[in-house]
């Protein structure tokens, strides 16, 4: 089968790396200069040092060339979302389409699903691959277990059994909704365990965090329409674990670096990647509101975030929050 992997991120890289191990895959990317450097180093060492490029492995700058594809696997930031659908629309509609993005749209609060569907029409086939997989892990080809979820369960349950190799493990969920809002807001959670970690407060107030983010996650996923199991499993539950606690987040080291006073603007620049819970934060805050969902982990981080709050101010925020039943 010949996929095409569009963003030539650390993830998109990643796939693209995972999935020739048994297909043909094409990795493409909107900037010229990425994969011009790309050939001539032999590895994305921008994005994913250290990590050599199989021969089979092609990569374009050209959209076109590239949609010519059994797959198309969007790995932009969710920023690129809707632009790459639009473009592969445009390009080769009709195409099965996987997105790997994960976040809600700086503006709008849309689920990744939402903005494809106003690109593609309603009953596209289409579906999101999500769950607990750090990109340089998956690269060197250590074990992980995603998500592939799909309204349509049988396209889900197709594309799992097209993709899945006994490294990158794929399991099928209907529940798209779920999986979406699970990989969006445990990245809000793990700025949050950043900041505590990055505070000094220990392993109990982590795991706190945690089993309260959780049940933040499963309320405003609840309200959106997804399915309380979803939230307990790779795409939920696996997902807010790694990146509470794998030092390897890039949202989690956000946090850690605003509990070192370090400013928001200093930080994305030497982070060098997306933090996708940086700008959800401020859409997962104002949704909750207008849905009534009570979310007072995620409404510290936006304080935060938006400077309005210290970090020190946020947890004592939350701290002295009246006791309730669980
Ligand atoms: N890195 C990881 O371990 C994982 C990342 N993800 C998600 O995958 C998405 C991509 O993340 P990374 O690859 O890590 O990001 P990254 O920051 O490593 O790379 C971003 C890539 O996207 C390109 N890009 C930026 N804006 C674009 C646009 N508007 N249109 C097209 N291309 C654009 C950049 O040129 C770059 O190649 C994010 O939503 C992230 O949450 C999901 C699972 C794991
Ligand atoms: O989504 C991820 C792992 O599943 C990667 O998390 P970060 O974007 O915080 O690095």
């Amino acid at each position: 089968m010949r996929i095409a992997v569009f963003g030539a991120g650390a993830w998109g890289t990643a796939l693209a790396l995972a999935f020739s191990r048994g297909h043909e895959v094409v990795l493409w990317s909107r900037e010229a200069a990425e994969i011009a450097a790309m050939r001539s180093d032999g590895e994305n060492r921008r994005y994913l040092p250290g990590i050599p490029l199989p021969a089979n492995l092609q990569l374009t700058d050209d959209l076109q060339e590239a949609a010519r594809a059994d797959l198309h696997l969007v790995v932009t930031p969710l920023a690129g979302l809707r632009s790459t659908a639009r473009a592969l629309q445009a390009a080769a509609p009709d195409t099965p389409l996987l997105w790997a993005c994960k976040g809600l749209e700086a503006g709008t609060a849309k689920l990744p699903h939402q903005i494809v569907a106003e690109e593609l029409g309603p009953d596209a086939a289409c579906g999101v691959l999500t769950g607990p997989s750090f990109a340089a892990e998956v690269a060197q080809g250590l074990p992980a277990a995603v998500t592939i979820a799909s309204s349509d369960i049988e396209f889900a349950r197709y594309w799992v059994q097209a993709l899945h190799n006994n490294r990158l493990r794929l399991y099928a969920n209907d529940d798209l909704v779920g999986a979406e809002v699970g990989g969006a807001v445990k990245n809000v959670m793990a700025i949050a365990a950043g900041v505590a970690d990055g505070m000094g407060f220990g392993l109990n107030a982590r795991a706190a965090l945690i089993t309260r983010g959780l049940a933040e996650i499963t309320r405003l996923g609840i309200a959106l329409g997804g399915r309380r199991d979803t939230f307990m499993g790779l795409a939920g539950l696996g997902d807010l674990v790694l990146t509470c606690t794998g030092d390897l987040s890039r949202n989690r080291r956000v946090g850690l670096l605003l509990a070192e006073g370090k400013t928001l603007p200093d930080i994305l620049e030497a982070l060098g990647h997306v933090a996708e819970g940086v700008s959800t934060t401020r859409e997962v805050a104002a949704l909750s509101a207008k849905l009534g969902v009570d979310m007072p982990i995620t409404n510290a981080v936006d304080g935060v975030l938006n400077g309005t709050l210290s970090a020190r101010e946020a947890v004592e925020q939350l701290l002295a929050r009246d006791p309730k039943q669980e």
